[in-house]
């Protein structure tokens, strides 16, 4: 059952082949006897998934079932779910319930999907190998010595290893898309805006969107219809219409205009990935898309530009965590200085509080103008390099990730080298786009994911244009030796 894509299980589950409550067990005992190797889920919630489940039998029997009713999946721990711990991937919300819904969790909930659990990721999403979790590190399930990316490395290894049919994600400078490159499956990050951020925890709010790990562009558009629209609760949140990601699949990709940037493919990039993004080209080519070489002359300033405005924004949105309202409180403060700082010592990891830093310094008195300022004025060339590109071509495509997997430990104690990791996704988030990673050939048995950037609102395009190739190669079928 677990290597069936969503259509098929839809597909069973109406001709009753099997219940959702029998396809619910089959991934929860999948979970407990297969996650101890990889550390996916923070939280199995078996008890409101069988509930679920048991919910979409009954739709499915009453003949009121959509395309998700009682399918299996899982949520970032990033998600607010009510009745179930929301961790984010931090020991300061340890033990923090939320009292209501993430609005893309309402929306999946209200289309029949049942939860099996929350995933592990980086702390506050800050990472880019699910290493600064408070609950440890995810393992690649390809290779379990190497990280599986992040900060939605959870979700990665989960959907890779054949844990849930799909997962959400959240995307802030290549968390959905670079730890799907490196578990080969296929994660889709939309237009900012595109998916409502309400209840899903802030770290740096102009860039943060929510979007789908799945094996295929084709499951990507079952879950990504039900969570995209208008959300009235999140003040950023676009009222643009919703197409039907579905029924956009098949679209014919005859000559599509793919720009291949030519900063893509420079120093930095593995020889071996950037073969097999070359290769995974040709194949665009044969199915009669034509190549048009661009340059996207201000994407070396991404990463350093993102390093300014994501942490400025995430030591305001994480000011929030002082131990007074919730989240982690010291034993014995002695007054409420004290409280804050043990709190919030206690309470953050390594690389949160470096952020928090970081960003406080960037936006303080006398600093504000040379960095914070500079870096959104940068901001806007980057976004104006992929205006102009996109008057030239359809699509824009490129490596995800400079290189496959690397091993547990290898950057930790280099931060610079990690950020590097995002080298290639970052300035789509600068810039609002969206973009999607999917698996092309492997280098050593290691996955690797070719980028897909679009225009604004352009989501049905790019998974038209992943679906394609995804009907002619089958590497996004290939599952993990143990996990098959
Ligand atoms: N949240 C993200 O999109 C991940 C990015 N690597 C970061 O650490 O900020």
């Amino acid at each position: 059952m677990q290597n069936k894509s969503i259509a098929q299980l839809a597909a069973d589950l109406r001709l009753r082949t099997y219940s959702s409550v029998e396809l619910t067990r089959h991934y929860l005992e999948r979970i407990e006897r297969l996650d101890p190797r990889l550390n996916a889920y923070v939280t199995v919630s078996a008890e409101p998934a069988l509930a679920a489940a048991e919910r979409a039998d009954r739709a499915l029997k009453a003949g009121e079932a959509g395309p998700l009713t009682g399918i299996p999946i899982a949520h970032k721990d990033i998600f607010c779910t009510q009745g179930i711990r929301t961790s984010c991937g931090s020991r300061m919300l340890d033990d923090f319930i939320a009292p209501y819904d993430a609005t893309v969790v309402e929306k999946l909930a209200a289309a029949g999907a049942v939860v099996l659990g929350k995933t592990n990721m980086d702390e506050f999403a800050m990472g880019s190998s699910n290493e600064t979790s408070f609950y440890g590190p995810v393992k690649n399930p390809w290779d379990e010595t190497r990280v599986p990316g992040g900060s939605s490395g959870g979700s990665a290894a989960a959907v890779a290893a054949r844990l849930c049919a799909a997962a959400t994600g959240t995307d802030t400078g290549g968390s959905i898309r670079q730890p799907a490159a490196l578990c080969g499956i296929t994660g889709i990050k939309p237009t900012y805006g595109r998916c409502s951020r309400w209840g899903m925890i802030a770290f740096a709010s102009s860039l943060d969107q929510a979007g789908v790990m799945a094996r295929s562009a084709a499951d990507a558009a079952f879950i990504l219809d039900e969570m995209a629209g208008f959300d009235s609760r999140d003040s950023t949140s676009a009222d643009v219409p919703v197409p039907d990601y579905v029924d956009a699949l098949d679209n014919d990709i005859k000559e599509l205009r793919i720009g291949l940037p030519k900063e893509y493919f420079g120093e930095g990039l593995d020889g071996r990935v950037g073969a097999a993004i070359q290769d995974a080209i040709k194949e665009y080519e044969r199915l009669g898309a034509e190549i048009v070489e661009i340059s996207l002359p201000n994407s070396p300033l991404s990463v350093p530009v993102y390093y300014v405005v994501a942490p400025a924004e995430c030591s305001s949105n994480l000011a929030r965590f002082d131990g007074v309202r919730y989240g982690h409180r010291c034993e014995d403060p002695k007054d409420l200085e004290d409280l804050y700082k043990r709190s919030r010592a206690e309470g953050f990891g390594a690389e949160v509080q470096r952020r928090i830093m970081i960003g406080t310094y960037a936006l303080s008195a006398g600093y504000y103008d040379a960095y914070y300022l500079k870096a959104q004025k940068i901001r806007h060339l980057i976004a104006d390099d992929f205006r102009r590109a996109f008057e030239q071509v359809d699509v824009i495509m490129g490596p995800t990730s400079p290189t496959t997997a690397f091993p547990i430990g290898a950057k930790m104690d280099d931060p610079v080298s990690m950020y590097l990791n995002d080298i290639y996704t970052i300035a789509t988030n600068l810039a609002g786009l969206p973009g999607m990673s999917i698996p092309v050939e492997p280098v050593d048995g290691l996955p690797v994911g070719l980028q897909v950037i679009g225009n604004y609102f352009d989501e049905a395009r790019l998974l038209n244009v992943a679906h394609q190739y995804q009907h002619v190669t089958h590497w996004h079928q290939a599952a993990p030796a143990g996990f098959e």
